[in-house]
């Protein structure tokens, strides 16, 4: 306990009688239960003692040391310790329940008691069903489980140990360097000191900093975050005497809509229905935004946050109840805990392996509301590697044990009973096969993208795309390309191989995307369509709604396929879906789902400014060369990194498929022409020509179809090109066929 001031540790009362502990304890003006302190045993040398305070009485218990861990010893009796939720499933180094003991040793009543009690905080986190890539969290409490949804939106958030620049400057009442923090320096308002939970609008409010809320407010800083010990910044205002800040915090109405509000997009946050009592909450259809947030980085961190702390849950999350299967600890994600080469919970210590955290938090709570008690431990096999990729990946952590590289999104048409389905392992005839891969003809049409190979002139004028071509430099490379015959006769003609006339063997065609499962897609009815958003090759972009069956309302981007198109291009918009449903990443844009009605509609995450070339076109002034390119172009390189983990070559990187979500994120977008990589031999071989972007391609894709991660890196350089001369045209006026 000599590190006790470094861990921030109150409760250490070192040498205390029982006497003395009882004394201190029922002392106190405000008793409540859980109040607790911790002493030197007097009985057992190098153990401690715990003494909490339960419906006014002190009751004592003896935490032993054994080794480096340690263990509680109670002296109490059951009833008292069901009562003060000590844990009732905890296991000896036999792997025996008190239960069990109870069993064994003849208890019988006691055994039922133990076994019918069940614990307030018992949880477990599960897939969403209702909200693609987004998990359920499901908690006991009194008897009943409450449901909330974690939602995911990006991965930009992150933690930060003490106070940041913005906590001093909120500190400071310094109005207009919050100002810039914020809005040029793009400083996270709700970064909490995680030792304290405080945002920076609570220093400000504290402080009775006026000006500093108003700035924060106008900013849309979430209004009623609570610190650690549960306070909101109106209470710190009032507490601290500044009565108008106060008014100024309470008076404010609802807070928005976290999902359709721009600059809390990259966050993650829990939604919960009502549960009584609880802090102030507004409705959102069925479900209730408590205090807007708090918005957190990660599924681990919102787990970690309920687990210290309820904020507004009728208890802290507290016995993490893990799947059936028996999940082979060795076999977690590594980033689960693990920054670099460390494992530690928030700002918790460093220790050495996951192990070493789950003994540090059942020996000790260090800034736990309670310890780690009741491991349940798991029967069947983990479904750990069905959850997505990005779950636990930050970008920087690139690969995840056992992960499978294929999306795993299942879709199942169920639209009011039609018997429209598509389910897109493949099957019936209304079940478009994505596990075959159609071979083009000799002439290199294929029947997956009949119209794309219609004869379009050099300048990439198609009878399709009449009216519609907004890309000039898009060409038809099915006349130019080797395709399969035409690579054969001219072998026979040159007498010789490939190979040796350098030129790359064809492969076969790259292997179909697996079967994916994929939950249920949405139906046609809760996709409101609004405005266009832009005009994509086969039918336009919309920003929609989209409602859940809980009434719950999200802002999203509907890509709709021309009813004309249907037949030809549906597999084509199938495959786009099937391959973007497997990404996860902050820097590429989400699918949430797709829906089967009398269209077809893609419903994607709303990236609100839309395209980065027409932003960059449009506002000249706005962008710094040296800070949002910068900044967009890393992205880019990140979203892109992550595609070639995924072992996919995107095809089609360009500036004008690049999309802003704020001045602070870009993402890539239009996955129409992505394709997975042959595992072997690391590239994917077009067997065919179509409408290619040659002014964005490597001489190996033009000259033979050869697509790699290092041909997207030569997209990547156009792409900074075209961001350089702020939305140029590459090669200027020159065809796509000259170049
Ligand atoms: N998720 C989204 N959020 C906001 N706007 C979007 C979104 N997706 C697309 N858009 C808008 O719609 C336009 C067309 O979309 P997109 O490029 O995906 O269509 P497309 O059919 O793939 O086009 P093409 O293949 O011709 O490039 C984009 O330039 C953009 O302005």
């Amino acid at each position: 306990m000599s590190n006790q001031d470094a861990l921030g540790i109150n409760w250490y009362h070192g040498k205390l009688t029982r006497e003395d502990a009882e004394r201190i304890l029922l002392a106190e003006q405000h008793q409540e239960d859980g109040l607790f302190l911790v002493r030197q045993s007097n009985t057992s040398a190098g153990d401690y003692g715990l003494s909490v305070l339960y419906q006014g009485e002190v009751v004592h218990y003896q935490i032993r040391r054994h080794g480096e861990d340690a263990f509680f010893s109670v002296e109490c009796c059951k009833r008292v310790l069901m009562a003060l939720n000590a844990p009732i499933r905890p296991r000896t180094q036999d792997n025996e329940t008190p239960a069990e003991l109870a069993r064994q040793a003849g208890h019988l009543e006691v055994e039922r008691l133990l076994k019918q009690h069940q614990e307030d905080g018992l949880f477990l986190v599960r897939q969403s069903n209702t909200s693609a890539g987004d998990y359920g969290l499901s908690v006991l409490y009194q008897g009943e489980v409450v449901h909330y949804q974690i939602r995911r939106h990006g991965e930009d958030a992150f933690f930060s140990v003490g106070y940041t620049p913005l906590h001093y400057a909120c500190q400071s009442n310094l109005p207009s360097t919050v100002r810039i923090l914020i809005t040029a320096g793009g400083a996270n308002v709700q970064l909490r000191n995680t030792k304290t939970g405080r945002v920076p609008l609570h220093e400000a409010a504290s402080g009775g900093h006026k000006d500093v809320v108003l700035v924060l407010m106008a900013l849309n800083a979430p209004i009623r975050p609570r610190t650690q010990d549960n306070e909101t910044p109106a209470e710190l205002a009032r507490q601290a005497g500044h009565l108008e800040v106060e008014r100024l915090l309470t008076g404010v109405g609802p807070p928005r809509n976290p999902v359709t509000n721009h600059h809390l997009d990259d966050t993650t946050f829990l939604t919960r229905p009502q549960i009584e009592p609880g802090p102030p909450r507004v409705a959102r259809g069925d479900f209730y935004f408590i205090d807007d947030g708090p918005y957190l980085d990660s599924l681990e961190h919102v787990i970690d946050h309920y687990i210290a702390c309820p904020d507004g849950l009728p208890t802290t999350l507290q016995v993490p109840v893990p799947p059936l299967p028996k999940p082979p600890l060795p076999e977690l994600p590594p980033s689960l805990f693990n920054r670099g080469d460390f494992y530690f919970i928030d700002d918790g210590p460093y220790l050495d392996s996951l192990e070493h955290v789950i003994d540090h938090y059942i020996a000790c709570p260090d800034g736990l509301p309670t310890t780690l008690q009741v491991p349940v431990p798991p029967l069947p096999k983990p479904p750990l590697p069905e959850l997505p990729p990005s779950l636990f990946n930050r970008g920087f952590s690139t690969t995840l044990p056992n992960r499978k590289k294929t999306p795993r999104v299942h879709l199942i048409g169920d639209r009011l009973g039609s018997p429209n389905r598509i389910d897109l392992n493949g099957g019936s005839s209304l079940r478009p096969d994505f596990g075959s891969s159609p071979r083009p003809d000799l002439n290199g049409n294929s029947p997956l993208r009949p119209g794309l190979n219609r004869d379009p002139d050099f300048n990439g004028n198609s009878p399709l795309r009449s009216g519609l071509n907004r890309d000039p430099e898009l060409i038809d490379t099915s006349a130019t390309l080797p395709l399969p015959g035409k690579f054969r006769a001219a072998q026979r003609r040159l007498k010789g191989s490939p190979s040796e006339l350098g030129i790359p063997e064809m492969l076969p065609p790259c292997p179909a995307l697996p079967p994916t499962p994929v939950d249920d897609i949405i139906p046609e009815e809760n996709i409101i369509l609004k405005d266009i958003l832009g005009e994509g090759e086969f039918g336009s972009v919309y920003r929609g709604i989209l409602q859940s069956k809980e009434g719950f309302e999200t802002d999203v981007a509907v890509k709709t396929l021309r009813k004309e198109y249907m037949s030809s291009n549906k597999n084509d918009f199938l495959r786009e879906a099937k391959l973007m449903m497997g990404l996860r990443h902050h820097c590429i844009v989400k699918l949430i789902n797709i829906s089967m009605g009398s269209t077809l509609l893609m419903v994607q995450e709303l990236v609100p400014l839309g395209s980065m070339l027409t932003y960059i076109k449009q506002n000249p002034d706005k962008v710094d060369p040296n800070y949002e390119f910068k900044l967009w172009a890393s992205q880019i390189a990140l979203g892109m990194q992550y595609l070639e983990d995924q072992k996919f070559v995107h095809r089609d990187l360009a500036a004008r498929n690049i999309l802003l979500a704020s001045r602070h994120q870009a993402k890539i977008s239009d996955f129409g022409l992505s394709r997975a990589v042959n595992s072997e031999r690391n590239y994917y071989k077009a067997t065919h020509g179509g409408r290619w972007p040659i002014k964005w391609y490597a001489p190996e894709s033009y000259n033979f179809g050869r697509f790699s991660s290092a041909s997207d890196v030569w997209s990547f350089g156009i792409t900074l090109w075209e961001m350089y001369s702020f939305g140029q045209q590459p090669y200027g006026e020159m065809k796509g066929s000259d170049i």
